[in-house]
């Protein structure tokens, strides 16, 4: 699945010199940083009002939704940064190396 993400971080990449007019990716890079964080902010509140919803409801789709929004937007953060899916996916990689030694040092201890 992470090929969806390293697929997205491509054609972001090449919207960064799309016309704005017709590539709402170019527009966000045309209006500047603050404005793509402005977006992560807001999709971010976004996501939690849903997973509260979610959280009542039962009903999850929505908050499938606002979390995919706040991925794209992040997305577009990191590449705004020259940063791309792999460094995040490289952390989380290390961490879960990590955790997995910590679990095998106490399992043997
Ligand atoms: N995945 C997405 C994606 N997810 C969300 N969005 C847009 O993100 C915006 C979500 O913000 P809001 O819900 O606040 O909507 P809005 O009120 O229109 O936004 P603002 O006017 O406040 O900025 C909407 O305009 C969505 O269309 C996306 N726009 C583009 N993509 C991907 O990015 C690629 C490039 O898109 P373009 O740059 O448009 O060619 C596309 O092929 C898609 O794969």
């Amino acid at each position: 699945m992470s090929d969806i993400l390293q697929q997205l971080a491509q054609v972001l990449e090449a919207r960064k010199q799309a016309d704005p007019e017709s590539s709402y990716v170019a527009s966000l890079h045309h209006k500047g940083l603050n404005k793509i964080l402005e977006k992560v902010g807001e999709e971010c509140t976004e996501t939690l009002l849903a997973a509260k919803d979610a959280e009542h409801s039962g009903e999850t789709r929505d908050l499938v939704n606002e979390t995919a929004d706040l991925w794209f937007h992040s997305m577009v953060m990191l590449s705004r940064l020259g940063l791309g899916p792999d460094d995040v996916l490289q952390e989380l990689a290390n961490r879960f190396d990590l955790s997995g030694l910590e679990e095998k040092a106490s399992r043997n201890s």
